[in-house]
């Protein structure tokens, strides 16, 4: 079995600006601003920065940082908390040109998945598979067990009255941000019909080899524990399928609304159709865990946090089972934040309609330090952390070491060196002024820079 895959993760985030008494800026102009620098330096709103990752600005006014391609979650973890530095800092550079505009007030960045305006936007996982594996069948195979997921790693919502059951209930709170957003299984579009696994046959890499899996439809986390849940159990969940490790026929015929019911049930026990019966989110993910386990017992870990994956899995089901989150609560996103709610509420006596509660949900995700709930909580020690925070800032500027990204930084390093205009895709690179020489990188795991060398030393400086 080959025991590496390629793991990156695509965050969107929103952007509001806010002053006191003066015009607020549409989230399209900040938007503009925010990419100024950018657009200087990269000469377009979409460009690779240094540390091997994808920075750019769609239609719209979502910003996204994809991180290069990791082979571990650690380095996972650095290059996506590198993302949110990059975007801190493009915060920074906007607020003080638009000061010099003479447009006062401030930007806020949001690491979460849905507007004032009620528009979701995503965070989207990619995992690297071999193309022989069966795909129809993984997929299908998968979707229950990302419907049940947000049990695990939803980062928490506050839902207004009317949502759930469709067009009337209370208010209250829900595992997951995205899960109402859902309207598809597995579909090959993203915007229009936003499934759970979006199917477009994009590999990055050589195409007879290799399939990108392209998951679609988690939440925008915060915590690295939770991240490390999400990408381990998905990760383990893809090594049982692919390796044909038997996980029972579970079929799910109707999964976004099934993915709404899980996600309204804190207990984890709402019935949820399979086509041969039903079960809960729980007793879904117990059966995947207890799998995983027999799996892992019988080839061993793959990676040295595998069994803080099982472990973390095993503890946070065993909170929604007794709906206790106390042990869980400094590492998993919807329980830090169901603590903070809870705590507020009881002070101040509040239903879960209050406006007060919905306000403190999205100040949950803002990303400012020292002003961001989370950010706080994080700053405080309140929340867990998996690695060293060393390693998060060096990944703002080194790509991670096991993947082509670091051949890619290694070209982007050299060209801005010499101040060269270039342009990189995820399988390839070339330097403007010499379009015939185009660098390809059809392998993900191919770490060599010889062609780098060869192109910067035998055709930019020859001896
Ligand atoms: N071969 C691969 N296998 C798995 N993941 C990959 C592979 N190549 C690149 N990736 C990761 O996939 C993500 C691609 O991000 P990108 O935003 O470009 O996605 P996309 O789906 O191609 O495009 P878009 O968001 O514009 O629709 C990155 O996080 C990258 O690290
Ligand atoms: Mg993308």
């Amino acid at each position: 079995m080959n025991d590496r895959r390629i793991f990156g993760l695509e965050t969107e985030y929103g952007v509001q600006h806010w002053h006191p008494e003066g015009r607020r800026l549409s989230p399209e102009e900040v938007a503009r601003y925010l990419f100024r620098p950018v657009v200087e330096w990269g000469r377009s709103s979409n460009v690779f920065v240094e540390n091997g990752s994808r920075l750019y600005l769609d239609v719209g006014s979502h910003p996204e940082y994809a991180t290069a391609e990791c082979s571990t979650i650690d380095e996972l973890l650095a290059s996506d908390a590198a993302g949110d530095e990059i975007m801190r800092e493009l915060i920074a550079q906007a607020e003080e040109r638009m000061h010099a505009d003479g447009i006062e007030g401030s930007v806020y960045l949001y690491r979460n998945n849905a507007d004032s305006a009620g528009s979701s936007y995503g965070s989207h996982e990619n995992y690297l598979l071999r193309r022989r594996s069966e795909y129809r069948r993984l997929t299908e195979a998968l979707v229950p067990f990302l419907v049940s997921r947000q049990i695990l790693v939803g980062a928490g919502r506050v839902v207004p009255a009317g949502v759930w059951p469709e067009g009337q209930g209370q208010a209250h709170y829900a595992f997951s941000q995205r899960a109402d957003f859902v309207q598809e299984g597995v579909s090959s579009s993203t915007t229009r019909s936003r499934p759970i696994i979006n199917t477009r046959d994009e590999p990055h890499a050589d195409a007879s080899r290799y399939r990108r899996l392209h998951v679609i439809v988690g939440d925008s986390n915060l915590s690295e524990h939770t991240h490390l849940l999400r990408f381990g159990a998905t990760d383990l969940m893809l090594r049982m399928i692919e390796s044909g490790w038997p996980l029972g026929d579970k079929e799910m015929p109707h999964p976004t609304l099934a993915i709404r019911r899980a996600s309204h049930d804190l207990t984890g026990t709402a019935p949820l159709q399979l086509r041969d019966g039903a079960a809960s989110a729980l007793e879904l993910q117990e059966h995947y865990l207890e799998r995983a386990h027999a799996f892992v017992e019988r080839h061993g870990a793959h990676h040295d946090r595998v069994d803080q994956v099982l472990d973390l899995w095993e503890e946070v089901l065993e909170a929604v089972r007794s709906q206790d989150t106390s042990g869980i609560d400094t590492r998993i996103d919807w329980a830090i934040k169901l603590r903070l709610l809870e705590d507020y509420r009881a002070r101040h006596g509040l239903d879960w309609s209050s406006p007060r509660l919905a306000q403190l949900d999205l100040a949950f995700h803002d990303l400012a330090r020292g002003r961001g709930l989370f950010q706080v909580l994080l700053e405080r020690g309140r929340v867990d952390r998996v690695i060293d925070p060393a390693a998060a800032r060096r990944a703002r500027t080194e790509p991670p070491s096991g993947t082509r990204a670091a051949v890619r930084a290694a070209f982007i390093r050299r060209a801005r060196e010499r101040q060269l205009a270039y342009a990189v895709d995820w399988t390839t690179m070339k330097l403007n002024e010499h379009p015939l020489h185009v660098i390809s990188m059809k392998d993900p795991f191919d770490t060599s820079t010889t062609a780098v060398e060869r192109l910067f030393d035998g055709v930019v400086d020859p001896a």
